[in-house]
């Protein structure tokens, strides 16, 4: 007969759940890393909420890992946390580290130009809860999306941009940004960024190409689509960088089409897709599950 004793149920902690931080690190793979990160944490007596870990090569390479912990007295414990993994994890091990408050959502400006439908869908879903994140305004080429954009209680700000010289135009962006957001999200904006801006900007771009990508890179994927007889349309989200549609992949997804589908028909079919893949985009952006590695992203989704 096999007596087993359960083990005694441990007392759920009373009161409002501790606040919670994401901890990201990334470099050179070593033993002993993870045992270097736990430790720090409960050493501080942080409880860990979710780990996630990849290392692209068994025998040593990158190692890449996402800690989620709550910590009672989060914010005045972070400088003492920072000070720990400074020792640990960047002198001990050379490893680059990433620490934030999650209870402070990001700061993000959207950038739109006709098509609305993923703009639209991005602030009805933050409307709803969906997108932890502060929409810190919506700027545009075109006023279409003016009142629109203003029932969600969002400034908008309209910066036309016509012709090949946009220097007065993303002059005008960086003024606006003025350092006061975290990133910013192309809803298919459809003018090509200087290298100039992308560097100045300083923070991360997400843009929804609509296409799979690397088919049908730059304007009207749909049209070349069409003309190639496809039977899967799609869209790609990436971070952008000055090689056009180039940039590390976050998300993608497609549909099937076929033969009796009109370019419309395709380009409508798209758009259900490209609004699902750039709000999963820009979620786990915003909770911090997209690590970039060069041209390459690990995403813990
Ligand atoms: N530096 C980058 N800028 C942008 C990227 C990028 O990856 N790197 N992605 C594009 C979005 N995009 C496709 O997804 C895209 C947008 C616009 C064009 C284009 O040829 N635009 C013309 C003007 C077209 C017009 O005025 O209607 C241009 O800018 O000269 C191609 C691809 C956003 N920017």
């Amino acid at each position: 007969m096999t007596l087993t004793q359960d083990a005694p149920a441990r007392a759920a902690k009373s009161g409002p759940p501790a606040p919670q931080a994401s901890l990201i690190v990334q470099g050179a793979d070593a033993t002993g890393i993870v045992a270097a990160v736990t430790s720090v944490l409960s050493g501080h007596g942080a409880n860990i909420v979710s780990l996630d870990q990849y290392s692209d090569n068994p025998q040593g390479g990158a190692f890449f890992q996402r800690t989620v912990f709550g910590l009672d007295g989060l914010r005045a414990a972070l400088p003492a946390l920072r000070a720990d993994l400074d020792r640990s994890l960047v002198d001990e091990f050379g490893l680059r580290y990433t620490l934030r408050d999650l209870s402070v959502p990001k700061r993000v400006a959207i950038f739109a130009s006709k098509s609305d439908h993923c703009l639209l869908d991005l602030l009805w879903r933050h409307r709803q809860g969906q997108l932890p994140v502060t929409v810190a305004m919506v700027i545009s080429n075109h006023p279409d999306v003016a009142e629109e954009v203003r029932s969600f209680g969002v400034p908008f700000f309209h910066v036309p941009c016509q012709g090949s010289d946009k220097s007065a135009a993303e002059a005008e962006h960086l003024r606006l940004l003025q350092g006061n957001v975290d990133f910013v999200v192309l809803a298919r904006y459809m003018q090509i960024l200087s290298a100039d801006f992308i560097d100045r900007v300083g923070v991360p771009i997400i843009n929804i190409h609509h296409s799979f990508l690397p088919a049908f890179i730059g304007a009207g994927p749909y049209a070349k689509a069409k003309e190639r007889g496809v039977k899967l349309v799609g869209a790609t989200a990436h971070y952008v960088t000055e090689n056009l549609d180039e940039g590390p992949i976050i998300e993608q997804d497609v549909v099937r089409v076929t033969h009796a589908h009109t370019a419309g028909d395709l380009t409508r079919r798209g758009a259900d897709v490209e609004r699902a893949v750039l709000s999963r985009a820009v979620l786990w952006h915003a909770e911090d599950r997209v690590i970039r590695d060069g041209n390459h992203t690990i995403v813990f989704a």
